[in-house]
């Protein structure tokens, strides 16, 4: 693991925020929980990585002298500002000015919309500050952020280019972030199909070789029988134990036939490891085993690695109000170190250190940038709004996706930006004002209910409600309270979500007619699942490629589960192999129903009572049972309806029960 580990892009290196005075930093760490115990305790402590942070911070962290005790940034002197640039972008060359901004690489020339200065006159701070309810697109800037993924070189030839690789200059910049996200994704694909083949070469035990004692080459690890095992679990903050398993156990996994001792199976293995992770990383068992099941063994450890380890700050520049050049000059100037995040977006900005809260800067509040996770880019590159369409936006509070929207669109056309949640619309509609987003209706509906209440969209983005297993660094709360009956129960949400999704699509859209499904989940029956049940429920859609230039396919094969082939054109996002949190997307054109032969008025008429939404008349589904409320589903929608009344203050009698 220590290799693989070496050869893949750096861990993220925890944010830092520069001290007000400038002349020492404050470090933040995320934790490695196996790289630290604190030996009060016996649980493992968080430890800064000292590679990267320390370099980071020494490299790039602001000089300049503060003039006064005021807020911050008002008043960093000039003399000061222009070394603190310089350090970042130095490149040995003393001809490097900050005009060489302009080399910043932007393709996004639009002009910038007015500054909503009324609006933001009246709104006071507070209303603003939306990192609370916004867990999602507001990571907390003052504890969270990480080096870029950096592939680190092994050999000492390496070591001059790595002081080269140092010197970041405008200039270079974006080639510079080119080339690491290039050679990451190598890494990223070898790790991956060294994994492969190591997960492959396991199992085998016809090759088994053992050692005198009959027990393998396993150094000496004998497997507790499932009794121990048992007793274990009773045994609180066994950590040292349990990491010590995890590497053993995943050692021998990774080529068993070898390693294995003869008479415990790999199975045995699989058990232990996975009570292990669950207790050392704080699972309960139910999760543990699902992620777990998603890699090959190695690969699932550095999963629950990198679920420790903050994800990068990334802010997501407002085109409506700047240009990211002007943005990163003028963050550059309050003592902000970023870079660019990575060839893929040409908004996006990773946060290093900074000597101001990123949440509360003037260009913060003036709507010049969103906090957001790239993964939550992701979906609207994929979307690809345009100017003057009418979009949908099914799910989006607190609407850093619907901002990202109505800025690709140039403040043109209409976004509806919708979310069951009334109190999560509040965020939504501070962010759309904050932006000066001009082209956004914001509206509270059950995703279900379109498109009764109105559909005929160009595009359709539905970023699911999920179990959020994609980002448990950021909320590792659920790595305990997801329940085998919420993967039940959200899963089935999110088909009927998808088809009603669909069924807002306006197949002859002149310019459009997609839909794209995402998810903050890496769980297959979140993801793959619920796009494989609307690819057979709505012959009318089809995937396409989704133009994100990276990510590993969707499944088509899971655990005995076979879906469509062309989930592959699915794309799935991990932290550990991409550096951002976990993440699923799937795009989907949407075309014409085909007609029936022939139809009489009345079975059209039932059909659309049956499907329960307004299927246009004359239009048919080749598929006689395409909608999803069948038994199965009524009794949710049902139940789901009376939660609803419920939260308005409305009594429901509950029905009656058929007589059987
Ligand atoms: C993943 S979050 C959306 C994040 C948002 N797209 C963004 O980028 O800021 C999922 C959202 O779905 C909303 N939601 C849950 N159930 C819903 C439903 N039945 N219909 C519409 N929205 C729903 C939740 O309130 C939550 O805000």
């Amino acid at each position: 693991m220590g290799r693989r580990a070496k050869n893949k892009q750096g861990p993220p290196a925890p944010y830092v925020e520069v001290k007000q005075d400038f002349e020492t930093t404050t470090r933040r760490s995320g934790g490695k929980r196996k790289q630290n115990v604190d030996s009060a305790n016996g649980r493992p402590a968080k430890k800064v990585k000292p590679d990267g942070v320390v370099k980071n911070a020494g490299k790039k962290s602001g000089k300049g002298k503060k003039t006064d005790d005021g807020d911050g940034w008002e008043d960093v002197e000039d003399s000061g500002l222009k070394s603190q640039t310089r350090a970042l972008f130095d490149n040995s060359d003393d001809e490097e000015s900050l005009e060489d901004l302009a080399e910043f690489d932007d393709d996004d020339d639009d002009e910038l919309g007015e500054a909503d200065d009324e609006f933001l006159s009246k709104v006071p701070k507070s209303a603003l500050d939306l990192e609370s309810s916004d867990s999602e697109d507001e990571p907390e800037p003052k504890k969270k952020n990480a080096k870029p993924p950096k592939p680190s070189s092994s050999s000492d030839e390496d070591s001059a280019s790595d002081s080269d690789e140092e010197r970041v200059t405008l200039a270079n910049m974006e080639a510079k972030a080119r080339a690491l996200d290039e050679q990451a994704a190598l890494d990223a694909e070898a790790e991956a199909e060294e994994l492969r083949q190591a997960a492959e070469g396991a199992g085998d035990e016809d090759d088994f070789e053992m050692d005198e004692a009959g027990e393998g080459d396993g150094d000496g690890f004998v497997l507790p029988t499932a009794e121990e095992r048992e007793a274990q679990k009773g045994v609180a903050g066994d950590i040292h134990g349990a990491q010590r398993r995890i590497q053993q156990c995943a050692r021998i996994l990774g080529n068993f036939k070898k390693l294995g001792a003869r008479d415990r199976s790999r199975s045995e293995y699989i058990a232990q490891l996975l009570a292990d992770i669950a207790s050392y990383y704080g699972y309960n068992d139910y999760l543990a085993e699902k992620l777990f099941h998603l890699f090959p063994v190695l690969e699932a450890i550095e999963f629950f690695e990198a679920n420790e380890v903050p994800r990068p700050v990334t802010i997501r520049t407002n085109t409506l109000r700047t240009r990211r050049k002007d943005l990163a000059q003028a963050l550059i100037n309050r003592g902000v170190n970023l870079e660019p995040i990575g060839k893929w977006t040409n908004v996006g900005l990773q946060v290093f250190e900074s000597s101001v809260p990123i949440g509360a800067t003037p260009e913060y509040l003036a709507g010049h940038y969103m906090l957001q996770a790239a993964s939550s880019f992701l979906p609207v590159v994929a979307l690809q709004p345009v100017p003057n369409e009418r979009v949908l936006d099914m799910a989006s509070a607190p609407g850093g996706k619907t901002t990202y929207i109505s800025a690709l669109m140039q403040n043109t056309g209409v976004v509806f930006a919708n979310d069951s949640n009334k109190a999560r619309t509040k965020s939504l509609t501070a962010n759309v004002h904050r932006l000066g987003c001009k082209n956004v209706v914001v509206c509270s509906y059950d995703g279900r209910e379109f498109p009764k209440v109105m559909g005929g969209f160009d595009r359709v983005l539905l970023d699911a409600p999920c179990s959020g297993t994609g980002v448990i660094s950021k909320d590792a709360s659920v790595k305990v309270n997801k329940t085998p009956r919420d993967f039940m129960l959200l899963s089935h949400l999110q088909k009927q979500l998808i088809l009603c999704a669909i069924d807002s699509v306006n197949p002859d859209s002149k310019t459009g007619g997609y839909l794209v499904y995402s998810t903050c989940s890496v769980t297959v029956e979140e993801n793959e699942a619920v796009v494989d049940y609307a690819l057979r429920k709505r012959p009318n859609v089809k995937l396409v490629e989704t133009g994100l230039e990276f990510g590993r396919e969707g499944f088509t094969k899971y655990r005995g589960k076979t879906f469509n082939s062309k989930v592959s054109l699915t794309r799935r996002f991990y932290p550990h192999v991409h550096n951002m949190d976990g993440f699923y997307v799937a795009k989907f054109k949407v075309e014409r129903v085909a007609k029936k032969p022939a139809s009489s008025d009345d079975e059209d008429d039932k059909k659309t009572k049956k499907n329960g939404k307004s299927t246009p008349k004359g239009d048919e589904y080749e598929d006689e049972d395409v909608g999803f409320n069948s038994e199965e589903d009524e009794k949710y929608i049902e139940a789901s309806k009376i939660r609803h009344l419920k939260s308005k203050g409305i009594r429901v009698k509950p029905k009656a029960k058929p007589s059987s």
